[in-house]
Order: structure tokens, then sequence, then C-alpha cells
């Protein structure tokens, strides 16, 4: 078994760079893209740092917390430290199908990304990725990057543009920053970082301009990686976001928004996180990036890459009772895609019948899923959409995307008989899904759970159905600690770093905290 690099190593990597966040910015241009308007944005209104003082203090902590507040209105910057976080997802149904112009359902879950944006003063001139979950730390000078080949006229593109293929040319421009990326590190390791800043680099120099600040941007993930949950595109999204709104082209989130704007703002997010993805996967569908931006769960479709996705929004989406279970076993989502499409080129006529029955089953499963009367308590309703996803699971065996691993949960779900399993995401690895039956004995669970665990499997708790790409602006949290009096604790490159695997990351930074919608986290609110 291939271990996968997880999440939550956290590492000294980040710490090492001299980039922390106690001189966060004092630059008042933060950007000098003058392309960027037209929104009536202003990324300063999306969310207020309360800074309520501590009234029935004692004359101590009064000044204390004046001493304290003042602190924190020198270091205050034009853009604030802030952040943004995308959750993943699974496929309910319809995966790589979908990469065949196919529809497929796909719906968010409660592990999430999240990624700390730090603005540099003036004189810093560099852009610097800290992402320990893959060990990777780097930092490129701004002014030595291939700006005019991205801002050539007849390359250049704006953030309302919609790019549905990498330009070779400027895949080439970048490759030489990636050359010696990493070079001591294994090969995979150093493939993985290459991709990463190769991603990075094209979407900051196609939305960025050479007077773009200095910054950092640090990210950690409780998305298992790898493993079909759609952490690429979680990274992909929350980047768009990040770009966007340092760029001023974003006006919200914010509670008033017009539905309309909103559906605006989360468009233009998605279609930059698509770019990202190509980078990392060559040819993606898009579904991945899409709920991951909308969050909730959505119907997805793309007949013909050159226009943009049909995205049907389930807001309605039942909250399916789910097993997610982690093979832990590497896989590689180009790879799985490429085996499909070797497969196609050899039996085209087969492998249509495969794509269009998987087409059904997704049209099939979203009738019911969308019907008045479905019931998450009734077996018969469960029944029917368990039957659709063992169908759908057979046929993605047949596509060649399972794994033995995969098989074997099924093996052990069907001898319990606790419900209906298929692989979600690319395969070949990864993660299942089961669906269970209603009112399933405990004792049943609990075997399958122990029998799972002494296999080396990783059974994951997650909701589906959640909110999409949200901002925390500034980076200020209410933790119930004693920063909160004075209107929050100040997120900062130091805190996140050390905090303590997953939970640690979502009692700190977490959008529910472990407590449910946290105070200070806002998200794009698209309604149906
Ligand atoms: N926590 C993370 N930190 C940094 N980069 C990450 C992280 N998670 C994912 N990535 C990026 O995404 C890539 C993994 O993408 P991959 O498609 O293999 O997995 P996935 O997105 O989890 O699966 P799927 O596409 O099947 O849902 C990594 O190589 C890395 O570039
Ligand atoms: C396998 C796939 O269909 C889903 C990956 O989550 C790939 C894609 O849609 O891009």
């Amino acid at each position: 078994m291939t271990e996968r690099l997880g999440p939550n190593r956290v590492n000294d990597l980040g710490k090492a760079n001299g980039h922390t966040n106690s001189n966060a910015n004092t630059n008042g241009t933060a950007n000098g893209n003058g392309t960027a308007s037209g929104t009536g944005s202003s990324g300063g209104t999306v969310n207020g740092n309360g800074n309520g003082a501590a009234s029935n203090a004692n004359g101590n902590d009064i000044k204390l917390a004046q001493r304290k507040k003042m602190d924190r209105k020198k270091s205050s910057p034009m853009m604030p430290t802030f952040m943004v976080s995308a959750p993943g997802k699974v496929i309910v149904t319809g995966e790589h199908a979908v990469v065949h112009g196919k529809a497929a359902i796909a719906a968010a879950i409660s592990l999430r990304s999240y990624l700390l944006v730090t603005t540099l003063s003036k004189s810093k001139r560099t852009v610097t990725l800290t992402f320990p979950d893959i060990e990777f730390n780097h930092v490129w000078n701004i002014d030595e990057l291939p700006w005019e080949k991205f801002s050539h006229p007849s390359k250049k593109k704006y953030y309302y543009d919609l790019v549905t293929a990498l330009d070779p040319d400027l895949v080439a421009a970048i490759q030489p920053l990636l050359a010696d990326l990493s070079r001591d590190k294994p090969s995979e390791l150093r493939k993985v970082h290459q991709n990463t800043a190769g991603s990075f680099l094209y979407m900051f120099l196609s939305l960025g301009s050479q007077s773009f600040p200095g910054c950092q941007y640090t990210l950690r993930s409780t998305i298992p990686i790898g493993a079909g949950l759609g952490s690429s595109a979680t990274i992909a999204v929350c980047m768009s976001a990040a770009l966007l709104l340092q760029l001023r082209t974003l006006s919200g989130p914010h509670p008033d928004q017009p539905s309309e704007e909103a559906r605006l703002q989360i468009e233009r997010i998605n279609r930059w996180a698509f770019v990202y993805e190509m980078f990392i996967h060559g040819n993606p569908s898009g579904v991945d990036n899409t709920v991951s931006t909308q969050g909730k769960a959505v119907m997805f479709q793309r007949t013909d890459y050159n226009k943009p996705p049909l995205v049907r929004p389930l807001m309605d989406f039942p909250t399916l009772p789910l097993l997610l279970v982690d093979t832990r076993t590497a896989k590689s989502t180009s790879a799985q895609l490429g085996k499909v499409s070797s497969l196609n080129e050899a039996h085209p006529k087969l492998v249509g019948c495969i794509l269009d029955a998987v087409d059904k089953v997704t049209r099939s499963a979203s009738e019911l899923l969308d019907a008045d009367d479905f019931d998450t308590e009734n077996e018969e309703c469960l029944r029917r959409v368990g039957e659709l996803m063992t169908i759908n699971h057979g046929l993605l065996v047949s596509l060649g995307v399972s794994h033995p691993r995969l098989e074997r949960v099924r093996e052990l779900v069907d001898h319990e008989g606790i419900g209906w399993t298929k692989l979600t995401g690319a395969g070949g690895g990864g993660c299942s899904i089961t669906l269970l039956r209603p009112g399933v004995p405990r004792e049943k669970l609990e075997r399958l759970e122990a029998r799972l665990g002494e296999e080396g499997y990783q059974k994951f708790e997650t909701t589906v159905g959640g909110d999409g790409v949200g901002v925390l602006w500034p980076a200020v949290l209410k933790n119930g600690m004693d920063e909160d009096e004075e209107g929050g604790m100040e997120i900062d490159l130091e805190k996140f770093l050390k905090a303590e695997g997953n939970e640690g990351v979502e009692r700190l930074v977490g959008v529910h905290g472990g407590v449910g919608e946290r105070e200070g986290w806002k998200f794009w609110r698209v309604a149906s």
C-alpha cells in the first residue's frame, strides 16, 4: 500500500522564512492592476472587526485592553490579514462520465481547506507559498516573474474572462521557475510541489500584475489528499477567491447581497478555480471546483468545454446518512482519467454505452432526491437511491477505476447488510461512500468500523450539503478566549501553523469550530 501525504503534517518549513505577520502591510496601494473594477467592490466591507471595549474590566484590564488595541492599530494594514475557506466534496453519482459530457451529482462536505493571506510591507517584493501539508514552502521575487509574457496583449486575461484551456506558451513560460524546485525531495513529492507551484503561478501571473503587493499564502486542510474528496479543488477555490479579493473584484460576501450579485461572484471564483484545476489534473470536468465554490449540492454537466457548464444547485439536497471510508491508498486523478480515456479510445461504442448508463443513473437519482416526498428515514426511498449507487459503482468497476481495497469495503458492508456502497471521486484508491439503511443496529455498525480500523481504513465523520467558499475578513475570530472581549482573536501565521492536527485547525479557525456556524465567517448565498 502506498502511503499518502496527509494534511496536518505540520512541519517547521512555514516558520523558517522571514515573512511572519508581525509587520503586515502598510501598503495602501493594495494592487495596481488597473483592470480590476466595475463591481463596486470594497474588500474592506466584508466583515467588521467589532473591536468592542472591555467595558466592565478593572482599571488595569482597561489599560491593557487599550494598549492591545493601540498595538493592533499600529500594525493595522490597508489590506488586513484575511482567510478564505472551501469545502471538499463527495460525488454521489456520475464521476468519470462527467468528464465525457454526462451529468453528475456532487455534494459539499464539512471537511475544509483554510488559506491565510498575509500582505507584506511595501518594501518586501516577494510572494510565498507555505503549504505545510505537502511540506512545501517557496518564496519568489515578484519582480523576477515572467509578467511580460502574461501581460502581452495577445495573451492577457482578465478576472471576468472565461478560460477554458491553458495556453501552452504561458505554461512554457513558467517551466523555468519549476525546474529547480525541491531537487532534494523524493521524485513523487517533487512532482506535487512542481504541480502546486505551476498552478499557483499560472493563476497569479494571469490575474495579477507586477505591482501586486508582496504577500504570503499559508494553507492548512482537514481533507485527506488524493482521496477523491476534491482536496485539489478546495485549494483552487481558496486561491481564486483570495486573489480576486486582493484585486478588489469581489464586493461580498455580505448579508444583504442580492442573490444575482452573489451568483456572479461565485461564478468568477469558480472560473479561475477551474484554471487552477486544469493545471493540476489536465482535463477535469470542473464539477469539484463548482461544488466547492457553491456549497450545498449540484447537478453538473459540461457538454461543451468552450462554454460554461450547466449547473443546477440542489438547495434542498437531503442530509443523507453516509459513511465515508478512506482506503488510505494513494491514487492520481489524472492517471485514472487517462485510464478511462484509453479504454474509450479502444472500445468507443461499448464505453459510450457505459457512460450513457451512468448518465441515466444520475438522472434517476436526481429525480428521486428532488421529489417532495423523499424521506431520509424511509427505507424504500433510501433503497432506491442505494440501488442506483450500487449500479453506478458496477459501471465504474467496468471502466477499470476501482481498487481491491475499495472492493473490500463493499464486501464488508454487504456482508453486514448495512447499506449501499460506491467509490467516490476518481477511484483507483481514495474513498468510498456507503448510504446507510435506516435503523441499522448499532452493534453491526460498530463491528464494521472495528474491522475497517483493523484493516487500515479510516472512517470520516462528515455531513453533506454545507456552505461553499467563505471569507473571514479580517482574520479575527471569537474563540472563547480573553481576546474575545476586544472583538476577537487575530489569527496570525504562527497560531495558524501551530494549530495541532485537524482538530487544532478546526478549533482555531474552523467555519464551525465544533460548535455550529461561527461568527466572523461569511458566505455568498445563492438562492435556488
Ligand atoms: N492540503 C493540501 N495542501 C497543499 N496542496 C494540496 C493539498 N491538498 C491537495 N493539494 C493539491 O492537490 C493535489 C491532489 O489532487 P488529487 O486530485 O490527486 O486529489 P483530490 O483532489 O483529493 O482527489 P479527487 O480529484 O479525486 O477528488 C496535490 O498534489 C496538491 O497539488
Ligand atoms: C473523476 C472525476 O470525474 C471526479 C473527481 O472528483 C474527475 C472530474 O470530474 O474532473
